[in-house]
């Protein structure tokens, strides 16, 4: 002990080695002391020894004087808590074991027929909102019932009414030999709380929805179309609108929401089978009238596209950078249409356009993923090319055109490449011939032309190529591959179109820079509704070039927002089909 703690260990080491050696020896018992002077007991007990020993020698002031007591205190709010654990849970037993959870009902009447089907009753508590369910009558029996509850109404919300489940009352008042309207008519008046009294459907059918995203191609309206089951739940819809989805259980009628959207109910949407057959009746039925064609949604499918873009074969001298490719274009409205059917054989463009819905996804491109190209569109003369040259100015290093193809000879300053890329007509009539134009055309005995390769050039050096095009190049550039985002440029009202290109010269067929005139402005509009009729559902930004700065700002976001906001796309961009 003379030692201290430690010299305790080192004695019992030396003892050990010393018993070892006697073991050798052959010493009576030996053996015995050893394990037992060895056994890990004991040195754990010496151990604790020096830790207290050590603890003596400079000793660490109490926390309290008296901690013995918390135990106590301490003991007993733990106890209360276990036991108001232990008290819920066997309360909760003793309910489950006793049935106590089911309500008191009131005993069975004893005059009861055997075959009475069971019924239920359901209160709904009107509110502003409609009912959100539609009903038939079975034509055999006459007989009431739910056909459709509209998704999120009042009848949806509620889960008690389905559709299947024949009504039997209202209100109290039998439906027995009612006409539909008469139900609803009761529905109607009254106040407050609504009674029904159903038959529910035995077998209700399994909803596997799957979430669908479309784009309408066309405009909608429940209240003109005569085959809707029901005009006052059907939702109306402009072209280009995002739609969602929500049921697709009936296969003529879907359910859906317009987004972005703070409804909390669906409408009636015809489906694209329903719109399809009725598109070929219509289509079978009657004779080529497309004005005459009032009913619902087909007047932008059938109407004649030959007169959009018409204008007249002009000459004009056509001077300056790449003016010639504009002009040509003007001219070759007829020429760049034969290109389209050629690229599709199967009148695939006829077929995209008159499709009542596209699906979307919403995508977000990635940075490492190449810029989606900017197609500007417009009327001639509102100011593409100017917004198109300007953008282009902001940051050559980010924004590039695509250098057009021509058969013409290069002049003097000219350099394939750089103006235009300078081909024979034999390399041209093959890539025409291949489908590798977005459009071309011909002017002078000249062909230009725009091809896919020289805006995936710039697509593929990282940079954003903006072109212009013309309204029969939508299709062509609205691919997986170029994901072309479509900028429409609409003019301002005639006032401000007078006001804002009062300095402005045009480029028209017959003069190469002349000022405005009225008439320009009025066959500006005229154009410019042409083309929202037809073509506003493919437009993934609208903006009016009004004041030229302004209009020159406003691209520029718009444009930074395509390449870096999530946007709706075409589904087959995202998974391409066999088709696209
Ligand atoms: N917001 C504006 N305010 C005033 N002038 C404008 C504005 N936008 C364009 N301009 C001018 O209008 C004229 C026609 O514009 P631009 O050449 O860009 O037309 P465009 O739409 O490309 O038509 P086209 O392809 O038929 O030539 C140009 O002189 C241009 O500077």
């Amino acid at each position: 002990a003379g030692r201290g703690g430690s010299g305790l260990r080192q004695i019992l080491t030396d003892v050990i080695e010393e018993v070892r050696r006697s073991v050798h020896q052959d010493i009576d018992g030996a053996d015995i002391l050893h394990s037992l002077l060895n056994s890990p007991w004991l040195q754990s007990l010496l151990k604790v020894y020096e830790c207290l020993q050590r603890h003596l020698r400079n000793s660490p002031p109490p926390a309290l004087d008296y901690a013995s007591g918390l135990i106590w205190d301490t003991c007993l709010k733990f106890l209360t808590v276990v036991m108001l654990v232990f008290q819920a849970l066997l309360s909760a037993h003793d309910t489950v074991a006793q049935k106590d959870y089911e309500p008191v009902l009131p005993p069975m009447p004893d005059d009861i027929p055997d075959d009475e089907e069971a019924t239920r009753i359901v209160c709904l508590v009107k509110n502003k909102q409609p009912l959100g369910a539609t009903i038939k009558r079975n034509e055999v029996t006459g007989e009431i019932f739910i056909a459709r509850v509209i998704h999120g109404g009042l009848a949806d919300r509620s889960g008690l009414l389905h559709a299947g489940d024949r009504i039997i009352e209202v209100n109290g008042f039998s439906v027995d030999g009612m006409e539909p309207e008469q139900v609803i008519q009761v529905v109607a008046r009254s106040q407050g709380t609504i009674m029904f009294k159903v038959v529910p459907i035995t077998e209700r059918p399994v909803h596997n929805q799957t979430m669908l995203y479309v784009r309408a191609m066309a405009d909608y309206s429940p209240q003109q179309d005569p085959a809707i089951p029901c005009a006052d739940a059907g939702m109306s819809f402009k072209k280009g609108e995002i739609l969602e989805i929500v049921d697709q259980t009936d296969a003529l009628w879907w359910q859906a929401k317009k987004l972005p959207s703070n409804m909390s109910c669906a409408g009636l949407i015809p489906s694209t089978n329903l719109l399809k057959r009725k598109q070929r009746e219509f289509w079978w039925s009657q004779p080529y009238q497309p004005h005459a064609l009032t009913w619902i949604m087909f007047l932008s499918f059938f109407s004649a596209e030959e007169d959009l873009m018409a204008l007249d074969e002009k000459c004009v001298e056509a001077a300056g950078f790449r003016r010639s490719m504009r002009l040509c274009r003007r001219r070759s409205h007829s020429v760049t249409q034969p290109s389209c059917h050629n690229r599709c054989p199967s009148s695939c463009c006829y077929s995209a356009m008159s499709s009542p819905y596209e699906e979307v996804v919403r995508h977000q491109r990635l940075p490492q993923d190449a810029h989606r190209l900017i197609a500007l569109l417009g009327p001639s003369g509102v100011g593409v090319n100017e917004l198109r040259r300007r953008l282009i100015e902001t940051n050559p290093n980010i924004f590039q055109g695509a250098i057009p193809h021509t058969t013409r000879a290069p002049r003097g300053y000219e350099e394939s490449g750089r103006e235009y890329y300078f081909t024979s007509r034999e390399i041209f009539d093959n890539m025409v011939y291949n489908n590798r134009f977005l459009e071309y055309g011909e002017y002078k005995g000249n062909f230009y032309g725009t091809s896919i390769e020289s805006v995936k050039e710039v697509l593929n050096s990282e940079k954003i190529c903006v072109i212009d095009i013309e309204p029969n190049a939508i299709q062509a550039v609205r691919t997986h591959e170029l994901k072309a985002y479509i900028i429409y440029v609409k003019p301002p009202t005639l006032e401000h179109l007078r006001e804002s290109r009062q300095d402005s010269y045009i480029i028209t067929n017959y003069y190469v820079n002349r000022p405005f005139k009225d008439e320009d402005f009025q066959e500006m509009e005229e154009t410019a509704r042409k083309m929202e009729a037809h073509y506003w559902q493919f437009f993934d930004h609208v903006m009016v070039n009004d004041d030229l700065e302004d209009s020159c700002a406003q691209l520029l976001t718009a444009v930074r927002k395509a390449q870096d906001d999530p946007q709706w796309v075409p589904a087959s961009w995202i998974r391409p089909t066999a088709e696209s």
